[in-house]
């Protein structure tokens, strides 16, 4: 899963920056994952069950010095098959120390992905089970040993993806103790292979299926031959509408536990919003690779070989995706999540890593984006370019891949363009953007409201202006914060690019049909007035007292972390007509929005009848799936003042 969403990952992710020092194309900072979004490699779809796998794409299967790790998925008369594990390093388990040495339960920062994780697992467990142990204060001893195989049956699937299973041997339940297994479904029965003890359970590698759940799984959907060992994809083997399903009860949970709210103020949440593309959408990917070791180095150097003398990808070199669980590197030469351009581009940027195999000191990531193709200069020159029209049709249609982290990245979301540097943050589906924008507006202005229409948007944590630009066109007043720097300069610089593109008669035409169909507040000559800001999100609020409270949205759209109290309490301070809350995780969302709802409800009790500015309607929440394959879901959450 992985952007790094942001992917991984940016999840979503425990991400380890490491700079590197050598080919400047390859100078990225290098992020360890835990997972990511969707790296893997491909195979063609065969239609009935199997997938077939022609010879040349065959995982290879190695071990080196017995702790490598390798093909979960094993091949056989060249199908793939969601068998066979994973083989950890062996660990002698130590259990007399660990009997004699009770630990205290220690429980995860509230709303963390361990977090998250715990509390599923409590909920499998039986709630008061765990409150016992935890009132009791001891870490009970796991029933399992490191490298124990064990059968289990999944209970329910986590936010992340992960099974909770429990053993189906009656003798492991003395222990209240559940099982995190990944590639498995509610129901099924699992081998499963324990490769560490927590809290309460196991984390353990996924074996082979014993039961299947034949209404969720079929195993010919499976279009990555790597599907089972990368820590990308979570869900190759469900149909899409069961991958949309489950992402809709990830929302429904989440804010369960972690808003605090009451049944009563929490919406129905609504069908999630499918990506219209479900392979080969993902347009950022960052395969990384380890350096080799100082002895091999070492070794050379003594027999004389030249560093650039490399014939072929040496055994110890694997680019890719990091295997589940783990920070192994998975060598990958394809990922059926990516777009045409960066699976073909892959291939060159792996040569090129292979044939400098003993040149890098250290690990590095790549970093592959498809872009439209940024050399085509925009806006034209109209007087010197002889046909305007094929120019432009050109510049919105010919995408390029930029594997340096210092290019500029061009992309086209419905009738408007964005460019943004290489390692900033941009959303990493564009297939799903126009339905994204295009629902945020939709929830600002609904058909039949009575209300006095928004005129003024606050586009909080904005990266280079995606919703503050794509709703341009239905405000008087946009003002948009961000952090990054490098972000607010692109989105200033896109607001003008955008407004001398429209003034271009040929490109009004080859973007109308992508254009929005409601009638926009300013016409687009006109143009609102937008201004940018670089700082914390709590910062904006100095800059918009003029902006009419009750004529004025706010779009939130923060980082995984979510929101921090002090920007919550200024917009429960200024309190907007309408808040859209989209969200790349869930759990955060749901904290905040509960947060918001109590302190507005805090302030409403506290203030004189004069005083009083209204308190809020959690209206809807609705997931919209960024990351099909995966278990990601982005959450958007609408807020309306009653
Ligand atoms: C999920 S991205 C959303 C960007 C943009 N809305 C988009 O969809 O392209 C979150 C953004 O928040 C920015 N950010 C992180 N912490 C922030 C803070 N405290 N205040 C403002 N922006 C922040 C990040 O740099 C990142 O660009």
């Amino acid at each position: 899963m992985l952007a790094t969403r942001r992917v991984f990952s940016s999840s979503h992710h425990h991400l380890r920056p490491w700079l590197t020092t050598v080919n400047p194309t390859i100078l990225v900072p290098r992020f360890h994952r835990m997972s990511a979004h969707g790296q893997a490699g491909q195979v063609r779809t065969a239609p009935d069950s199997e997938v077939e796998v022609p010879e040349s794409k065959k995982p290879r299967v190695e071990v080196k010095g017995g702790d490598s790790i390798v093909s979960s998925t094993i091949q056989r008369n060249n199908k793939v098959h969601m068998q066979a594990t994973n083989q950890r390093p062996k660990v002698e388990p130590k259990k007399s120390r660990r009997k004699s040495k009770l630990k205290k339960i220690e429980l995860p920062e509230p709303c963390s992905p361990e977090d998250v994780l715990w509390q599923e697992i409590k909920l499998v467990l039986g709630a008061n089970v765990v409150e016992k142990a935890i009132e009791e204060g001891v870490q009970l001893e796991s029933p399992f040993s490191p490298q124990e195989e064990v059968e289990v049956v999944v209970k329910s699937l986590s936010p992340g993806g992960d099974a909770i299973a429990i053993s189906t041997n009656e003798k492991h339940h003395k222990t209240p103790w559940a099982i995190v297994v990944p590639f498995s479904l509610p129901g099924e029965i699992i081998r499963a292979k324990v490769y560490r003890n927590a809290r309460m359970h196991s984390v353990a590698d996924f074996v082979k299926v014993i039961q299947p759940n034949p209404e969720l799984r079929d195993d010919s959907r499976i279009q990555c031959r790597y599907f089972g060992k990368c820590g990308g994809c979570q869900y190759q083997m469900l149909s899409y509408e069961s991958q949309l399903s489950l992402k809709r009860e990830v929302i429904v949970k989440a804010y369960q536990k972690f808003s605090g709210l009451g049944q009563m103020s929490v919406p129905t949440v609504l069908p999630t919003i499918g990506s219209p593309l479900q392979y080969g959408y993902r347009t950022k990917i960052t395969p990384h690779f380890e350096a080799a070791s100082k002895s091999l180095l070492k070794k050379r150097q003594q027999a004389n070989i030249d560093k650039d003398e490399v014939k072929e990808q040496p055994d110890w070199l694997n680019i890719g995706f990091n295997v589940v669980g783990t920070r192994k590197v998975l060598d990958i030469e394809e990922c059926p999540i990516a777009t045409p351009i960066i699976n073909e581009a892959l291939t060159t940027e792996r040569a090129r890593v292979i044939r400098s195999a003993y040149t890098f000191k250290r690990g590095a990531s790549l970093i592959l984006r498809d872009s439209l193709d940024p050399s085509i200069t925009l806006p034209p020159d109209v007087t010197s370019v002889s046909d305007v029209d094929q120019y432009l049709s050109d510049a919105l249609s010919k995408h390029v891949c930029i594997t340096s982290h210092k290019a500029s990245i061009r992309e086209k979301v419905g009738g408007f363009l964005f460019e943004y540097p290489a390692s900033s943050f941009f959303q990493n589906n564009n297939s799903v953007l126009v339905p994204l924008t295009d629902y945020v507006k939709e929830a600002i202005f609904p058909s039949g409201a009575e209300k006095p229409r928004p005129t003024h948007l606050v586009d909080t944590y904005c990266g280079s202006g995606l919703f503050a630009i794509t709703l341009s066109p239905y405000f008087k007043t946009i003002s948009g914060i961000e952090l990054s720097v490098e972000s607010i300069r692109s989105a200033q610089s896109n607001v003008k690019l955008n407004n001398s593109l429209r003034a271009i008669p040929s490109y009004n035409k080859l973007i109308s049909s992508s254009s929005s169909t409601s009638s926009p507040v300013t016409s687009s000559t006109e143009g609102p007035d937008i201004t940018f800001k670089s700082g914390t999100a709590s910062d904006i609020f100095s800059s918009v007292s003029s902006f009419p409270r009750h004529e004025t949205v706010i779009v939130i759209d923060p980082p995984r972390k979510g929101c921090d109290e002090e920007f919550i309490r200024q917009v429960v301070q200024f309190r907007p007509a309408a808040l859209v809350y989209v969200s790349c995780n869930v759990h955060t969302q749901a904290r905040d929005v509960g947060m918001l709802l109590r302190m507005v409800d805090e302030a409403e009790e506290k203030c004189d009848e004069t005083e009083k500015r209204g308190r809020y309607r959690l209206e809807s929440l609705r997931g919209f799936d960024l990351f099909p394959q995966t278990a990601h879901v982005e959450s958007v959450a609408v807020l309306r003042l009653i």
